[in-house]
């Protein structure tokens, strides 16, 4: 059994490091307040993330980066992305030797557009890492905690660091899958938030069922296409981290990204909707990531397009809506087929 440090005492933090605990595993779980941690370690609950679970007993609160990473050879990174280059940062002068990077974080960095695995290999020297892996996948904490049926996928360019996360957390109730396409199912498990802001805002808007089948569908399509011009396999998008998140992000009522959405759909401007949800919604800052990454890599994205505008430019949503709608013209897959026959002519084949 191996000692874990869990960064991150959020919902998914502690419901991984829960997974992780209920394999028998040691967990040492940092988070940034005192209260929190005493709560932890005392009562062996997390009131404010997942209200009414009882912790196990291995699962150690801590509020001190390094003790939390000392003599550890595994770390999970699990703050929200705007987190991750500080607790990066902490961690740093504490690692000796070589450590295996997990992160179950789903964003993409404003302005450098970095994903999260690059932000790791920029702030964490080649010498102290052993590998880089990424679990994403339909997967709320509030059901993860209760130890209900989720599948997720773990991917690294390390074959051998891949099989060992899927390991470290497979277990009757938490179904994981590998994967070697990093590109991909990082850019799934970010995008996807932008689009669950969609459907809820589709929802509050009082749209129906077709209007968020088609969000989420065109989502999706629009997800391959910055994906795959990115580098990704495209049919990673058709897998847990692709249309799997999607589903569950855009039709559950745990979803931050959502519920958001639905605020904002019922006519709340973006800071009252923040303040309301008072846990991270992903999806604000990935959208402006992916609105310049459209722009970057020369991808049509709609949806994004028109979610950045209701964000930030004060659109009304039924107007964005309105003008999705009344686009011209376009065939369904032929854009994504291009950019695939670009990679082909340029021998980048993603296949
Ligand atoms: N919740 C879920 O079901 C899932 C979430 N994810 C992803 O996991 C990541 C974390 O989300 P989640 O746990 O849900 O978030 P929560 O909002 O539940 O918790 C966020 C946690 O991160 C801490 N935190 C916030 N900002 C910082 C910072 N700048 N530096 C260090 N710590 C910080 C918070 O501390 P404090 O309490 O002190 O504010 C809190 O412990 C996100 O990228 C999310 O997309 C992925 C899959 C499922
Ligand atoms: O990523 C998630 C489920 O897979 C959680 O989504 P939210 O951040 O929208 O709650």
């Amino acid at each position: 059994m191996t000692k874990i440090a869990v960064i991150g005492a959020g919902s998914w933090g502690t419901a991984l490091a829960m997974v992780l605990a209920d394999n028998g595993h040691t967990v040492n779980l940092w988070g940034r307040r005192k209260e929190q941690i005493t709560e932890i370690n005392s009562r062996h609950t997390n009131e404010r993330y997942l209200p009414d679970v009882l912790l196990p007993n291995n699962i150690i609160g801590c509020d001190d980066i390094g003790e939390a990473v000392k003599d550890v050879e595994t770390i999970l990174l699990v703050t929200p992305t705007k987190g991750i280059r500080d607790v990066l940062g902490q961690i740093k002068p504490h690692l000796k030797g070589p450590v295996l990077f997990i992160h179950g974080s789903k964003g993409i960095e404003p302005h450098t557009s970095k994903r999260i695995s690059e932000m790791i290999e920029e702030e964490i020297p080649e010498s102290k890492r052993e590998a880089v892996v990424v679990l994403s996948g339909p997967s709320h904490a509030e059901e993860v905690c209760h130890r209900q049926p989720t599948t997720v996928a773990v991917a690294s360019y390390d074959e051998k660091a891949a099989h060992k996360v899927q390991d470290l957390f497979i277990n009757q109730y938490f179904r994981v899958y590998t994967n070697d396409d990093v590109i991909g199912v990082e850019i799934g498990g970010a995008l996807k938030n932008i689009i669950a802001l969609g459907a809820g805002i589709s929802d509050g808007l009082g749209y129906g069922d077709n209007a968020k089948a088609a969000l989420i569908t065109r989502g999706l399509a629009e997800i391959s296409r910055l994906g795959t011009k990115m580098g990704a396999h495209p049919l990673t998008f058709t897998g847990l981290a692709g249309m799997g998140d999607l589903i569950v992000t855009c039709t559950s009522v745990h979803s931050r990204n959502w519920r958001a959405g639905n605020l904002l759909g019922k006519g709340h401007d973006l800071d009252e909707t923040l303040e309301e949800m008072g846990m991270v919604v992903e999806g604000v800052r990935t959208t402006e990531a992916a609105y310049y990454l459209s722009e970057r890599e020369d991808v049509d994205l709609p949806i994004t397009a028109a979610i950045y505008d209701v964000l930030f430019n004060q659109k009304s949503a039924k107007l964005a809506v309105d003008e999705l709608m009344g686009r011209g013209k376009t065939s369904e897959i032929g854009e994504l087929t291009d950019i695939l026959a670009e990679k082909l002519e340029e021998g980048n084949s993603p296949f």
